[in-house]
């Protein structure tokens, strides 16, 4: 990176409209923190972004497949070892058997160091008639419902940012440092197995596994991957003062990177053609995810190609498709007909969760776990039918034992939901609830 100023001399995206910005009560307050950000150090290297974007050529070209997943949003307060430990595990238990069952390398990406902002359906939120502004995630207000805390605060940008730092700080350590030994990993999910009501089903895959672990030690095969992994940062890009100042160029090629994070995406209200997102999305040289809904026509899909992959660069761009599981089967066969059709390669990576969501009786967000394992279903199907590769998945989950998501193999039910719900944005699914879907998204794949 470029040494002292890093300032973006022509930020493209600052005259757009830009939805879902915080409206902050002073301004020379934010731009005290911004030209702050803007002299702290880069959390990722523009070299590490682009090694992503080549693991997701891989994926967009059928050789790869992508977990992404973490927190809905994060919070300061959960910036723990605990928290942050319990999460990765998750992950990689969920990597170890996608790789099995798929047979094809899984990049291993997560929602987290940088996912700290929500967009919101309603600027206000009332509460036994006293209305605020909504909570916008820890880098903009507080979750405490009075009016002290619900004020946008800019310095929570640069709590964002060291929280992010020393997130990431750990992430490095435990995946580098030998916590993802893939046979301790292995050992985590014979547990899971065993201890789980739904695990007998998973039994056959587990030996198979071990068998093949067991294979390879007798041959005195120990690659240096067993030990280590590689794990990549993202988050959503959606506030625009915060990337920006986080925005560089790479003195090795002179191209803009946005380093708070290897992968960054769009969301589905964010994502106008004509706004200061999409026009960011194309300056930076990161892996780009889009984020589908149902209402998403073909020609926006086409255009966003023109916008952000002009070069046709596999991995560069990856959609993530939202559609909820009773509109995937219908929606998706046409995007993808066009998409293909257009000779773009794109990656498509299924989001189960965004397009599932309901309040119960009891007023709490949630999901069922059957609409989430359904949607991927539908996902792998159209893809199945098409001839194309069903990329990834992408995922709210937690390595905790939380109440938000109903059903799965031990069993959450709506009259659970009180006991451990504890997101600060849309409900997650549990560290159990995860490792299902994991196994049953392997067999979905082996079935491909
Ligand atoms: O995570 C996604 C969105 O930020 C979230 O679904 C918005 O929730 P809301 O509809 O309660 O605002
Ligand atoms: C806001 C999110 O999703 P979407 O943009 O798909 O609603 C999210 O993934 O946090």
């Amino acid at each position: 990176m470029n040494a002292d100023t890093h300032a973006v001399a022509k930020a493209t995206w600052r005259d757009l409209p830009a939805a879902q910005q915080p409206e902050y009560p002073d301004a020379e307050a934010l731009r005290d923190v911004i030209a702050d950000l803007e002299s702290y150090p880069p959390l990722v290297f523009a070299g590490e972004c682009d090694q992503l974007r080549a693991r997701m050529g891989a994926v967009a070209r059928g050789e790869a497949f992508l977990l992404q997943g973490g927190d809905c949003a994060e919070a300061f307060d959960a910036v723990s070892a605990d928290h942050i430990r319990a999460k990765l595990k998750t992950l990689l238990q969920m990597s170890a058997v996608l790789t099995y069952a798929a047979s094809v390398p899984v990049v291993k990406v997560g929602r987290i160091a940088g996912q700290y902002s929500k967009p919101r359906s309603k600027g206000t939120e009332t509460r036994d008639g006293v209305t605020l502004p909504t909570y916008r995630g820890d880098s903009v207000n507080g979750f405490d419902f009075n009016e002290k805390a619900r004020v946008p605060d800019p310095e929570r940008l640069k709590r964002m940012y060291n929280a992010s730092a020393s997130t990431l700080n750990l992430v490095r350590a435990f995946t580098t440092g030998g916590y993802a030994d893939l046979r301790q990993v292995h050992a985590w999910n014979q547990d899971f197995v065993k201890s789980s009501p739904s695990g007998q089903r998973y039994e056959q895959l587990a030996r198979e596994i071990d068998n093949a672990l067991n294979f390879m030690k007798a041959c005195g095969t120990d690659p240096a991957e067993f030990r280590a992994v590689e794990f990549y940062a993202s988050h959503e890009a959606l506030l625009l003062d915060y990337e920006g100042a986080l925005t560089r160029t790479d003195s090795r090629t002179g191209k803009l990177y946005d380093t708070s994070g290897h992968m960054v995406w769009i969301g589905e209200r964010t994502r106008q053609l004509d706004h200061a997102h999409i026009e960011f999305a194309s300056q930076i040289a990161n892996p780009i995810g889009i984020k589908l809904g149902p209402t998403t026509t073909p020609e926006e899909a086409l255009t966003y190609i023109e916008r952000l992959d002009p070069d046709r660069e596999p991995g560069r761009l990856t959609f993530i498709v939202r559609m909820g599981a009773d509109k995937v089967r219908d929606r998706l066969p046409e995007l993808v007909e066009k998409v293909t059709a257009s000779g773009a390669t794109v990656a498509w990576v299924t989001d189960p969760m965004h397009g599932n969501t309901f309040e119960a009786a009891s007023g709490h967000k949630t999901r069922r776990f059957d609409d989430v394992l359904d949607e991927v279903k539908g996902f792998f199907e159209v893809h199945k039918e098409l001839g194309t590769h069903p990329g990834g998945i992408h995922v709210e989950l937690t390595g905790d034992d939380v109440t938000e998501c109903v059903g799965g193999g031990d069993e959450i039910f709506v009259d659970d939901l009180h006991q451990r719900y504890e997101t600060a944005c849309d409900p997650r699914l549990n560290r159990s609830q995860s490792l299902d879907l994991a196994f049953l998204v392997a067999e979905m794949y082996r079935d491909q």
